[in-house]
């Protein structure tokens, strides 16, 4: 009798628990954990009989009634996301999103999921995922949503305070003011002098392995260069990649650790604060905090940086940011500035490499552009870049270095309809997967898989689509890339010079499918892109 008392209360207990954590989310993993495991320990304490058959059966009768009562309410008609299909086990748990986000295929998934079950698919017991290019305006433009939970991991809670990704409302408005300002045409031309520093020594490297007929992983030398320019631009230095030729202090390494640890655990956020103690995740925001220093010390830059910016050093802000808000935005311009550009880049030179006839015009049109190698380098004529920038549009049509991106979130009391199409209810996370709705033919088409830059230049005839609208490789609204002109010049730069000065060839067969090797861990990583470069 006393046994099955003690059932009855571990299932209603369970229940409770159930009730309780669908109304209140757990912020921590740690908190949770302890809650649940001490709470039937509790119950034998109270009710008894203080045994381990007591304990055995309370624990089973509690954790498998509270499993089944999840499942059974997830899957069920009165789940307020019942109406949106989608994968049986991604509707019970979160860790299906986990897995998918281990495999690094995300972006495939959620477009296979899309072909499979249509616009709108349930990707998580709580989310979903919109291909549609009305439902961009709506949910990220004026009027849309706020970021959801994902984003909660891009701070460091040493600091205080959340990086310019991770703020909200006015508290983002008021930040992204100010990076709104180092991104002017000002700054830019400042931050062009120190970007063009970078590339040309960049260009030394590459002459030099070009002479030596040496084959390189160009894919490598682009986050070299891309880190160390961001090094530069965030703290006034701290990377010497291209000089040293590799991660001498292992906090690139770190930092991409920590990325792709994010990219998982921001899928269940709330363990994200047990992760937060590994010392690899440290690591990186250690050497922010050094770097810091040694900015502070070294005084004004000669050419203006983004730390003078973000620091408000020409005093436009009425109140001036704090150290720990300029020690955050500098660590996440190392974060968003650097893979995105060099995985964009290295992209670039494996679809030329894939495609001769497009590879020769381009070359051809820099040529015309630039007839002196020197001039490379000034931004001045990329207007002119015609099929260069075409080719990169393509790329990041095809290729999106962000493909999969974080959820937005729909606020209590804010359910809607979206895109006049579906009915959105409140506390739905909603993603919009650039990789997907760029290769969605209702966007582009015909051939919305193929590379082909032609489809930006020309004039299109009727059954011919290109949606400007549903190209978002940078995003779409208020929290759309802060540096999406910054990253088009580094862009245009670094392609323009490479072609100008290099003949370049897959080293290896397998280099052909490199593309198969880039994976979505919210920023993108790859393979190696190993190819023989020689001087023209
Ligand atoms: C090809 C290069 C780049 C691409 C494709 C790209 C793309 C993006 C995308 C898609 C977002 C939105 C992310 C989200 O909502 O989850 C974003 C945000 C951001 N990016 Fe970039 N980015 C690039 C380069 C850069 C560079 C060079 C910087 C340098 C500082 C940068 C700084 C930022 C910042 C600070 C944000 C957060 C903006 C906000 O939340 O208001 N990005 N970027």
């Amino acid at each position: 009798m006393a046994l099955e008392r003690l059932a009855f209360s571990a299932a209603a207990l369970a229940l409770a628990n159930h009730v309780y954590c669908n109304r209140y989310e757990p912020k921590t993993a740690h908190n949770a954990l302890l809650a649940l495991v001490s709470q039937p320990i509790l119950l034998v304490l109270l009710l008894g009989p203080k045994t381990i058959t007591g304990l055995l059966l309370v624990n089973s009768v509690f954790f498998t009634t509270l499993a089944l009562s999840i499942t059974t309410y997830r899957l069920s008609p009165w789940h307020p996301l019942a109406h949106i299909p989608g994968p049986r086990a991604a509707r019970i748990s979160k860790l299906w999103a986990v897995k998918v986000g281990i495999s690094g295929n995300r972006h495939r998934v959620l477009k296979d999921l899309h072909d499979l079950y249509g616009d709108c698919v349930r990707i998580g017991p709580n989310e979903i995922s919109i291909n549609n290019v009305e439902a961009v305006k709506s949910v990220l433009g004026p009027g849309g949503f706020q970021k959801g939970q994902f984003y909660d991991i891009f701070s460091d809670a040493k600091l205080g305070t959340s990086t310019l990704l991770g703020l909200r409302g006015d508290a983002h408005a008021n930040r992204r003011r100010i990076w709104n300002r180092g991104m002017s045409t000002d700054s830019l031309k400042d931050f062009e002098v120190i970007l063009a520093k970078r590339v040309a020594l960049l260009l030394t490297q590459l002459d030099e392995f070009a002479r030596e007929g040496r084959q390189i992983d160009i894919a490598e030398w682009f986050t070299y260069l891309t880190s160390d320019f961001m090094g530069d631009m965030a703290f006034g230095g701290g990377f010497e990649m291209m000089r040293d030729g590799g991660d001498k202090d292992g906090v690139y390494a770190a930092n991409k650790l920590g990325v792709k640890l994010s990219s998982i655990i921001a899928q269940i956020p709330w363990l994200w604060p047990t992760i937060n103690l590994l010392p690899s995740v440290q690591q990186f925001r250690l050497f922010a905090r050094q770097r810091t220093k040694a900015r502070i010390a070294a005084g004004p830059k000669e050419h203006k940086d983004l730390w003078y910016h973000l620091m408000d050093e020409d005093g436009h802000e009425k109140v001036k940011p704090t150290i720990a808000e300029v020690v955050g935005d500098g660590a996440l311009a190392i974060v968003a500035g650097t893979d995105t550009s060099s995985l964009a880049l290295a992209t670039f030179v494996w679809c030329m490499l894939s495609n001769p006839d497009i590879y020769a015009r381009a070359k051809a049109e820099v040529d015309t552009v630039y007839p002196d190698l020197d001039a490379i380098l000034d931004a001045g004529k990329h207007e002119e870049l015609k099929i260069v920038t075409a080719c990169l549009q393509e790329v990041l049509r095809l290729f999106p270095p962000i493909p999969s991106a974080g959820a937005r979130k729909v606020s209590a009391g804010d359910s809607r309809l979206i895109a006049n199409r579906f009915f959105i209810p409140e506390h739905t996370q909603i993603c919009l997967p650039a990789y997907a709705i760029h290769r969605n033919p209702k966007n582009f088409y015909p051939a919305p898989e193929k590379y082909d830059p032609d489809r930006w230049l020309r004039p299109l005839s009727d059954s011919e689509i290109l949606n400007q609208a549903a190209f978002i490789p940078f995003s779409y609204g208020a929290a759309n890339c802060a540096a999406k002109n910054l990253a088009w010049r580094e862009l245009l730069i670094t392609a323009s010079a490479i072609l100008k000065q290099y003949d370049m060839r897959f080293a290896e067969p397998e280099a052909g499918h490199w593309v198969d090797t880039i994976k979505d861990f919210y920023v993108t990583d790859a393979g190696k892109l190993k190819v023989h470069i020689t001087l023209r």
